[in-house]
């Protein structure tokens, strides 16, 4: 009778611990995958699937492996766990640059449709008096085409009305067109410099004041070249607006390229700009393209701090290019900010923001005759790829529609 009782407690004892045991397996196999859960790092993205052998060739700097999580074991029937590739973040595929703006066209005819319809209206109305060519003066000039401009614009009509002794809407509309893009200037070198120089990424360096849409522009221009197969690095030297730096590398992320950003605020923006070079050399990139800041205590301080980047980042590469954003809406005021930053800075391109809120796409030729650097490139809205080469013709096309 006692050795079944010694019995019977040993064998409760035993089924206990056996039972406490199972308890301790299972908890813990369902609390692991919490952990391991945890979102693996996304900074920066990876470049999506590119279709050259050069963008295989080169990752962006900085890249992180995708980090290997374990999945869960279904609760019911615990097996051992297997390691699965991380689900790869999503990374866009921007739309190319070619034919942008004929996309973009549309939005380019709405805003300047008084200007193009107004001239044909008021320069095919048959008998055109002083009064008539005051007018188009006047429609030209609301468009900020600028004095100089406007007057040649105005005696070449004139003397072609004259000569030609018609007023017929489409004979109109040809020499209109004509003289348009005489104005644009076609000839001029919109190129942007996107391609290696000999063993050093080209650099661009994007310059203007704040709210013109710098920042957006710098991600908008990533965009356009990733989608021409470029390898990009962003630098975010505006360091003086705090969101700016992730503003820009929300940017960058979305089509798996790299910002090299301080998180110090206020910090020294010629040290990132230098930092973003060197990474751009040391990944062999194609092209670093360097926000900086719109906005300082006063106008002597954005031009010594911007002449200091430059500086700075000429210590190991040439730069390529700057680009001066301007906000098309805002005229005179446009033209002024044009001529301080090229005081501190060679200004090589333009790039006009919001035309498509604005009629005064006259606004091109007075930038371009102000500066004798071309526009290259025009941003027709808030979407993600409404950034454009500027095509003059198409431009022009597009007043006149
Ligand atoms: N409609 C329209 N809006 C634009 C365009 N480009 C930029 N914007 C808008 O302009 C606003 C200002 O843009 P940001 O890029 O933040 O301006 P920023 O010049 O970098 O300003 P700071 O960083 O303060 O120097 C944003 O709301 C943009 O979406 C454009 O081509 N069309």
């Amino acid at each position: 009778m006692d050795n079944l009782w010694l019995y019977l407690v040993i064998g409760v004892g035993i089924l206990a611990v056996g039972l406490g045991i199972g308890l301790n397996l299972l908890i813990g196999s369902r609390r692991k995958p919490t952990i391991e859960r945890e979102a693996p790092p996304v900074r920066p993205a990876p470049r999506p699937a590119a279709p050259t052998e050069e963008l295989e060739r080169r990752p962006p700097a900085q890249q992180a492996p995708p980090t290997p999580v374990e999945t869960a074991p279904a609760p019911e029937a615990p097996a051992p766990e297997a390691p699965v590739e991380a689900p790869a973040p999503t990374v866009e595929r921007p739309e190319s640059a070619r034919g942008r703006l004929q996309r973009l066209r549309a939005r380019l005819a709405r805003s300047n449709t008084a200007l193009g319809k107004g001239l044909l209206a008021l320069l095919s109305r048959g008998h055109l008096d002083e009064e008539a060519w005051e007018e188009v003066e006047d429609t030209l000039i609301a468009s900020d085409l600028g004095v100089e401009a406007t007057t040649e614009l105005v005696d070449s009509l004139r003397a072609q009305v004259k000569i030609e002794g018609t007023t017929d809407e489409a004979t109109v509309r040809g020499w209109l067109r004509e003289d348009l893009l005489r104005l644009v200037r076609p000839e001029m070198d919109r190129r942007i410099a996107s391609s290696r120089v000999g063993d050093r990424p080209a650099v661009i360096l994007v310059v203007g004041v704040n709210g013109t849409g710098k920042t957006t522009t710098v991600g908008k221009l990533a965009r356009v070249l990733v989608a021409e197969d470029r390898d990009v690095i962003l630098g975010a030297a505006d360091t003086f607006r705090a969101a700016a730096a992730d503003q820009l590398e929300t940017w960058g992320a979305r089509v798996g390229v790299p910002t090299v950003r301080s998180d110090k605020d206020g910090a020294d923006p010629a040290a990132v700009a230098f930092d973003a070079v060197r990474a751009g050399i040391e990944e062999e990139v194609d092209v670093v393209i360097i926000d900086t800041a719109g906005r300082l205590h006063n106008k002597v301080g954005l031009m010594d701090e911007l002449a200091k980047v430059k500086r700075v980042i000429e210590k190991q590469s040439e730069i390529d290019e700057v680009l001066l954003v301007l906000d098309a809406t805002t005229g005179q005021n446009g033209l002024q900010q044009a001529r301080v930053f090229s005081e501190a800075v060679d200004v090589t391109g333009i790039v006009l923001t919001k035309l498509d809120g604005t009629a005064k796409g006259g606004i091109v030729v007075a930038v371009q005759r102000e500066l004798g650097v071309p526009v290259k490139l025009v941003g027709l809205g808030e979407g993600p790829d409404d950034l454009a080469p500027f095509d003059p013709e198409a431009f022009v096309d597009a007043i006149l529609e």
